[in-house]
C-alpha cells in the first residue's frame, strides 16, 4: 500500500508540484519520425514551474511562477528552450528568498512578523495593494507584441524568440480593466479583442469588451490604441462574475456572466483577515447564468435576456452564426470544484484516495435565437424558439419575457479545448482536448467530431500530454488539414520528455522531438509562424 502511495505522490511531484530548472540555451531535440517540413515557426507555452520559494510553498498549482517554454521547428527540426519570466513578482521573491507576493490561492505576508499591530500596519501600506505579475497563464499576441499574461492588470511582454521578460504593461493605463482575461480573440482584420472587469470604478462595476488594433507604425505600445467596444453593468455592484474567456462569432461577442462571483468586500479585507483572493469567490448555486450577446455592429448587448441554469464554465471552445442563430460550444461544470480540485494537498489527496472528481466536464452547446423584437413579444411561453434542425438545444419564452436556454451535451470529459483557430467564429466541426476522467490528471488528449461524436484518442503509459494545440497546413483544404502538438511530460526516470506531432485527421503520431531536459506541465499557449516572428 505504502508504495503505491509513494508512486502516487511522485507522480503528482513530477507532473504539478516539482520546482523545473529552466533551460535558457536552445537544445537541439532527438526526432523520432517525421517532421513536416511545411512546421515552420515557434510553439510558445506559459504555466507554473516553481512552486515553492526559501522554504515557503505556494497551496495552489495556479499559484506556482510563470516558466515560459518553447519548441522552434526548423527544417524537420527542433529545439527546445525554457525560460522563468522575470517578473517582478518572481524578482521579489529570489530577492527574500521566500513568497512576498500574494497569489490567488496564496495570501504573502512581506513583513514576517506575525505580531496583529504590525500585520494592521502592513494592511494599511497596502490599502492600494500592487498585484502580481506572475503572468503564467498563456501568451496573447497584441499587435506585433507578445505578452505573458494572467489575469490581473499586469502583463510581461516578452522576447517569443529569447523568452527574454520586457517591459511590464498595466491594463489600467489604457482601459479601466483590474481583471482581463488570458483568452482574448484575433479577428481576420488583425485586432485582439479582449474582455476585462473594472471594479467600483466611478461607483460603477463592469464588464468591459476592448479591442486593440494591429500595431502601428509608431512602435508605441499597441495597448495605446486600445478601444472599449462595449460595457455591461454587472448584475451585482460588489459581485461581478468570475469568467476566464469568451466566444466570438463575425458579429458577436458572447459572455457569460456566471454565478461564480468575486465578493469585493471579502477581497478588500482578506489581507487583513489572513485569508486568501480564493476564498472571496462563491458559486452561487440558486442564481441564473446570464448569457449577454454583444452586437459588434451596434456596440450593444441585445435587447433579450437569455439565461440558463447556475454552471461553471472556464473554456468556451467556439461560437459561430447559423440562419439566424447564434451557436456556442463551451466546457461546463455543475460547480466550481475545480478551482479546489487543483490545491495541491488536494491533488495528493485525490490520487492517493482515488476520489472522484464532484464534476466532471462537460462539452455543453448553446443555441441562442437572434430573434425580431416585435417577432418575440407574438410567441407564446413555452415555445421552443430554436428553429436549427440537428440540435437538442432550446430556447424557450418565459412568462416574463426572457429566454431560457436550454443546452444540448455533446459528450463528457474534455478540457483545454483548441480548434482550428481560421474556423474560429465560423460553423467548425472538430475540437482538440485533454480527456479527464475521475481523476484531475491528463492522461489522454483526443480529437473530437461534434458531428458523428467520434473520439480519436491518442494515449501512451507514464505519459502526461499538455493542451493540444492545432496548426494548420499552409495551404490547407479541410479543417483538420494540419498537426496537433502536445508537450508531453514523462514519469518515466528512462523516458525523456517529448513535443508530440500527430496528424491532424488521422490523430496517428507523424514524429515527436525528445528532448533532454524536464518538462513542467503547463496550461496554454500559441504557435507563431516563422514568417510572423519574422517581421
Ligand atoms: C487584480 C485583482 C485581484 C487579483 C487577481 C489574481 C491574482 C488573479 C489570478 C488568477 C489566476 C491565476 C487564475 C487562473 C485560472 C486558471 C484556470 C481557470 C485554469 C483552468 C485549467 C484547467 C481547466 C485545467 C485542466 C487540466 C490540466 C491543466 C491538467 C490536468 C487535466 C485538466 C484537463 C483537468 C483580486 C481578485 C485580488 C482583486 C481584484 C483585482
Ligand atoms: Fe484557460
Amino acid at each position: 500500500m505504502e508504495s503505491s502511495n509513494t508512486a502516487l505522490d511522485s507522480v503528482v511531484d513530477v507532473i504539478f508540484s516539482a520546482n523545473r530548472d529552466e533551460c535558457p540555451e536552445p537544445i537541439k531535440a532527438e526526432v523520432q519520425g517525421h517532421i513536416p517540413k511545411w512546421l515552420q515557426g515557434t510553439l510558445l507555452r506559459n504555466g507554473p514551474g516553481k512552486h515553492s520559494v526559501g522554504d515557503m510553498s505556494y497551496n495552489h498549482w495556479f499559484d506556482g511562477l510563470a516558466l515560459l517554454h518553447s519548441f522552434t521547428f526548423k527544417d524537420g527540426e527542433v529545439y527546445y528552450r525554457s525560460k522563468f519570466l522575470r517578473s517582478d513578482t518572481f524578482n521579489s521573491n529570489m530577492e527574500a528568498n521566500r513568497i512576498v507576493v500574494s497569489e490567488f490561492g496564496t495570501m504573502a505576508y512581506p513583513d514576517p512578523c506575525k505580531n496583529i499591530f504590525s500585520k494592521a500596519f502592513t494592511y494599511l501600506s497596502h490599502v492600494v495593494p500592487e498585484f502580481t505579475d506572475n503572468c503564467l497563464i498563456n501568451i496573447i499576441n497584441y499587435g506585433d507584441d507578445y505578452y505573458a499574461s494572467s489575469e490581473t492588470n499586469f502583463i510581461r511582454k516578452i522576447d517569443p524568440l529569447t523568452l527574454e521578460t520586457l517591459e511590464k504593461v498595466d491594463y489600467m493605463k489604457y482601459v479601466t480593466a483590474n481583471l482581463a482575461t488570458s483568452h482574448p480573440h484575433y479577428d481576420s482584420a488583425g485586432n485582439t479583442l479582449n474582455m476585462g472587469t473594472s471594479i467600483g470604478d466611478k461607483g460603477k462595476t463592469k464588464y468591459i469588451v476592448f479591442k486593440v488594433p494591429p500595431s502601428s507604425t509608431d512602435k508605441k505600445s499597441p495597448l495605446k490604441n486600445a478601444e472599449v467596444l462595449c460595457s455591461i453593468p454587472a448584475h451585482r455592484l460588489l459581485s461581478p462574475s468570475y469568467y476566464h474567456s469568451f466566444g466570438m462569432t463575425e458579429n458577436y461577442v458572447i459572455f457569460i456572466e456566471q454565478p461564480l462571483k468575486l465578493d469585493i468586500l471579502k477581497l478588500a479585507t482578506a489581507y487583513f483577515r489572513g485569508v486568501n483572493w480564493a476564498s472571496c469567490i462563491d458559486f452561487v448555486q440558486d442564481e441564473k447564468t446570464w448569457i449577454h450577446i454583444i452586437d459588434k455592429r451596434t456596440k450593444k448587448p441585445l435587447a433579450e435576456k437569455f439565461y440558463t441554469e447556475a454552471m461553471v464554465t472556464y473554456h468556451h471552445i467556439n461560437a459561430y452564426e447559423e440562419d439566424g442563430h447564434v451557436v456556442f460550444d463551451i466546457i461546463a461544470y455543475k460547480d466550481n470544484s475545480l478551482y479546489d480540485m487543483f490545491y495541491l494537498a488536494n491533488l495528493r489527496k485525490d490520487l492517493t484516495e482515488e476520489t472522484t472528481l464532484t464534476s466532471t466536464p462537460t462539452c455543453k452547446r448553446f443555441v441562442i435565437p437572434l430573434q425580431d423584437e416585435k417577432v418575440l413579444k407574438s410567441v407564446e411561453v413555452g415555445a421552443n424558439l430554436v428553429k436549427l434542425p440537428k440540435t437538442t438545444a432550446k430556447a424557450t419564452k418565459d412568462k416574463n419575457g426572457d429566454i431560457a436556454c436550454s443546452p444540448e451535451i455533446l459528450c463528457d470529459g474534455i478540457e483545454l479545448p483548441r480548434i482550428n483557430y481560421a474556423y474560429n467564429g465560423k460553423k467548425n466541426r472538430y475540437v482538440y482536448a485533454s480527456h479527464v476522467e475521475w481523476r484531475p490528471i491528463p492522461t489522454k488528449i483526443v480529437k473530437f467530431d461534434t458531428v458523428t461524436r467520434d473520439m480519436l484518442i491518442w494515449t501512451e503509459d507514464n505519459c502526461w500530454p499538455a493542451e493540444p494545440l492545432f496548426v494548420p497546413h499552409p495551404d490547407a483544404k479541410e479543417e483538420d488539414d494540419g498537426v496537433i502538438l502536445s508537450s508531453i511530460v514523462s514519469t518515466d526516470p528512462k523516458k525523456s520528455p517529448f513535443l508530440l506531432i500527430l496528424d491532424g485527421k488521422t490523430f496517428q503520431e507523424l514524429g515527436r522531438a525528445n528532448v533532454n531536459a524536464t518538462f513542467h506541465l503547463d496550461l496554454h499557449g500559441i504557435f507563431i509562424p516563422e514568417q510572423k516572428l519574422a517581421q
